[in-house]
């Protein structure tokens, strides 16, 4: 099977003011990369992202939604909302949400059938701890999140999976390319069990510490099919770098 399209995801966070989006998205449409290329600003930006990106080849997505479709639910966004803004993607279970906001499993699976149901096309996150790293427990803790996350049709529906080993999230280090190629290798055979043949021609991205110096490397890896950029999403020449590698 040919290697997909690569992806590159750049995840803003809750980082800069509108004008700093607005200048962000304008300098990310001026590219022709051989990747797809997406961009997640924070809620409030992305009407304002959206229309900076408006004729361009550039992908809008949430950084999140809630798994109800509409409802008495103060300070949440739904599928249906971002999919109305303009959105295809949206990321769910980032570590970030499962840690400051004790997101389960299960409720990144319903967050995935609900962005399904509106439209989009969910990034699921997965990663390790590095206490879970060390203790030699980097594959089985993946493997869980993964059958604990993924909702039926996830691979029809043009889901993809983001590998982000939590240590590696803002600090620099990253995993040596064998040990992302191993583990890219067992995200494979898992969505292979778990999807099926769909499972061979869906994206797996890596995420941490994604930087220019870093990504050609990384992309050239076996089963890694693009990049869940943080930082370095946050300065278009950056971005565009990490993109340019990819092709
Ligand atoms: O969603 C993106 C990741 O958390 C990676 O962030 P980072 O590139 O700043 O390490």
């Amino acid at each position: 099977m040919p290697r997909p399209r690569p992806l590159i995801a750049g995840n803003w966070k809750m980082h800069g003011t509108l004008a700093e989006a607005q200048a962000l998205a304008c300098g990310v449409v001026a590219c022709d990369a051989a990747a797809e290329l997406l961009v997640c600003p924070p809620f409030p930006h992305l009407h304002p992202v959206a229309a900076a990106l408006a004729g361009s080849a550039v992908a809008l997505g949430g950084q999140d939604c809630h798994h109800a479709a509409k409802g008495a639910h103060t300070g949440d966004v739904s599928a249906w909302m971002l999919r109305d803004l303009g959105a295809s993607y949206v990321i769910l279970g980032h570590s970030e949400r499962r840690a400051d906001h004790a997101e389960s499993d299960a409720l990144v699976q319903a967050k995935a059938v609900a962005a399904i149901a509106a439209g989009l096309r969910p990034i699921i996150c997965v990663g390790e701890t590095l206490a879970q790293r060390e203790a030699g427990q980097a594959e089985p803790v993946v493997a869980g999140q993964l059958a604990g996350s993924l909702p039926p049709g996830f691979a029809e529906a043009g889901g993809v999976v983001a590998y982000e080993p939590v240590w590696a999230i803002g600090t620099g280090r990253t995993p040596t390319e064998a040990d992302i190629a191993a583990l890219h290798a067992s995200l494979r055979a898992e969505v292979l069990r778990l999807c099926g043949a769909q499972g061979a021609g869906l994206r797996l991205l890596y995420g941490g510490s994604v930087k220019p110096g870093n990504a050609k490397a990384i992309l050239a890896l076996a089963d890694v099919n693009g990049a869940l950029v943080g930082g370095a999403a946050l300065m278009a020449a950056d971005f565009l770098a990490i993109a340019a590698a990819a092709a």
